[in-house]
């Protein structure tokens, strides 16, 4: 099922533990897709190891890519995070520069989707690996969003609140001015309400670390965004 007709995904952090029963469990949830991805703790091997063990079912599988060394052969899709609200140019264009000056030659651009990040909780791992410092405002993520569609006509926007609940207005204000840019969300989702609520605003909801926590909680996120209708 392409990217862009996702409603659910589940993020599945290579850096963490997690057993067959579950990965079977997740595979088969009905979610629209599976991201592999972290923030640190990502190697080859890590990600060689779920490549293997989700290839087994028909799930859909995109890589997020966050370093160019743990990047393999097999995966429908590798997501390429550039953090827009970051200060530090590394993570906008610099290890994307790096990685097109080496590999450039031999990259299949069909497989690449390119995800403007805009980082909103600055507990998270990812806001403190790219020196995200200070929480955008409502008026700097719909600054961000037009950022995605209308400058760098980016096919996701993605709003990163991952560990923490996210606020819907913020969202919403986002969502407004996407159209041809979809929205994705991720963070802190730990009930079937919080993921019927960010699906009546965002395109694709993204359900990670409560996997691990809960997976009950987790599989019934799957029902719950399909449940709600496609935004507008
Ligand atoms: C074989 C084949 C198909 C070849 C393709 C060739 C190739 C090398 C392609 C790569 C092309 C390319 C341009 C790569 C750029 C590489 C790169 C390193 C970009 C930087 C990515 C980036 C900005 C990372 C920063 C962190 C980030 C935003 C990660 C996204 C994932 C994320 C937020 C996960 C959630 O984090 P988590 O760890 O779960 O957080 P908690 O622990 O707090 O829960
Ligand atoms: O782990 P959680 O908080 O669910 O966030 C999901 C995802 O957006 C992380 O990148
Ligand atoms: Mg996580």
């Amino acid at each position: 099922m392409d990217y862009k007709t996702w409603r659910h995904a589940f993020k599945i952090d290579p850096a963490k533990n997690i057993s067959d029963k579950q990965v079977e469990a997740i595979a088969e949830s009905g979610t629209d897709g599976v991201i592999i991805g972290g923030s640190d703790g990502v190697t080859l091997e890590n990600v060689l190891d779920l490549l293997a063990r989700f290839r087994r079912f028909s799930v859909p599988l995109a890589l997020e890519v966050s370093t160019v060394e743990s990047v393999t052969p097999g995966f429908d899709y590798y997501f390429i995070p550039t953090v827009l609200n970051t200060t530090d140019s590394k993570w906008l264009n610099g290890l994307h520069h790096e990685a097109l000056r080496e590999y450039g030659h031999m990259m299949n651009f069909d497989e690449l989707v390119t995800e403007g990040y805009c980082i909103l909780n600055l507990d998270c791992t990812a806001a403190k690996v790219t020196g995200v410092d200070r929480v955008p405002d409502e008026e700097d993520v719909q600054a961000y969003a037009r950022m995605a569609e209308h400058l760098f006509t980016l096919p996701i926007f993605y709003l990163e609140y991952s560990g923490q609940y996210g606020d819907p207005q913020i969202v919403r204000s986002a969502k407004e001015l996407l159209t041809n840019t979809r929205l994705f969300y991720g963070g802190g989702i730990r009930s079937t309400e919080q993921a019927k609520e960010m699906a009546a605003i965002a395109d694709t909801v993204v359900v990670g670390n409560v996997v691990y926590d809960d997976l009950q909680v987790a599989l019934k996120t799957v029902d719950a965004v399909k449940s709600v209708p496609l935004p507008m």
